[in-house]
């Protein structure tokens, strides 16, 4: 049995068009974790998810997925990630039916309309919505239908960028629920945003990314919720020191 962590940054050291984007960043995701990496803009935070996705080299350093360097199997760690950027992943011309079995199709799987219908039903996408075009869906939508494949394709580990910069807040709450359930059930979570309460509100960990290195660490204890207002102080470089 693979005991290794699914998420891994060892010393992670990325530089993009000469400028230092991450600098000597370490962290892992344990196996049914919420990870969230938070920063303001620029920090780093979607660099480091390319990375693991391996459409970007760590120029120190390296990351590996379920134990593996990336840079030695690419093929592996994409197998095994289901990624959901923060502008859509699917096709707006296609109902998220033909995007589903499109996108399964692509990574080697298939799925019955039942199958779909299983999925498309544990992210609560309305029934009704199912045969429409996804340029008529709401974002929150879209990003149902995104993780509705990810479900599908049983990838163990799911990169999230700026899942929730757009939705409504009813949307925001019912996505965290949806991606809490997810973890619940053993995926393993990474995230990133700069949406401090979002991160408080849904993750195990916080990771505090700042101009490329990890500055602070904050977890979630006894059954509560990291605490939204010490995250804000430290984010805004007021912490007590
Ligand atoms: N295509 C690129 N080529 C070169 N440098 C890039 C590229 N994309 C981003 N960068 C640089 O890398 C650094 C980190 O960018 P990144 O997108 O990872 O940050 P981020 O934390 O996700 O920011 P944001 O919250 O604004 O999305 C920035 O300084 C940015 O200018």
């Amino acid at each position: 049995m693979n005991m290794a962590s699914p998420l891994e940054a060892r010393s992670l050291s990325l530089v993009r068009e000469g400028n230092a984007v991450l600098d000597g960043v370490s962290f892992t995701v344990a196996k049914g974790e919420i990870f969230a990496l938070l920063g303001g803009n620029g920090a780093g935070k979607s660099s480091t998810l390319l990375t693991f996705l391996g459409f970007l080299e760590p120029s120190g350093g390296e990351v590996l997925v379920n134990g593996r360097s990336v840079g030695s199997d690419v093929a592996a760690a994409r197998n095994a990630i289901a990624y959901l950027p923060e502008a859509a992943s699917l096709y707006a011309h296609m109902t998220a039916y033909e995007n589903l079995d499109y996108f399964l199709d692509l990574a080697g799987k298939s799925a019955t309309k039942d199958e779909i219908d299983v999925a498309l039903d544990r992210v609560a996408l309305p029934n009704e919505a199912r045969s429409r075009r996804l340029q008529s869906y709401s974002k929150g939508m879209r990003q149902k239908s995104a993780i509705a494949l990810a479900l599908l394709r049983e990838t163990p580990i799911l990169l999230l960028d700026e899942p929730t910069s757009g939705l409504d807040p009813v949307a925001i709450d019912e996505f965290h629920d949806l991606v809490k359930t997810l973890a619940e059930g053993g995926q393993t979570v990474l995230m990133v945003t700069h949406d401090v309460y979002g991160a408080c509100q849904v993750a195990d960990r916080v990771g505090l990314l700042r101009h490329g290195k990890l500055v602070g660490s904050f977890a979630a204890e006894n059954g509560q919720r990291i605490d939204t207002e010490t995250v804000h102080a430290a984010f805004a470089g007021r912490e007590a020191t």
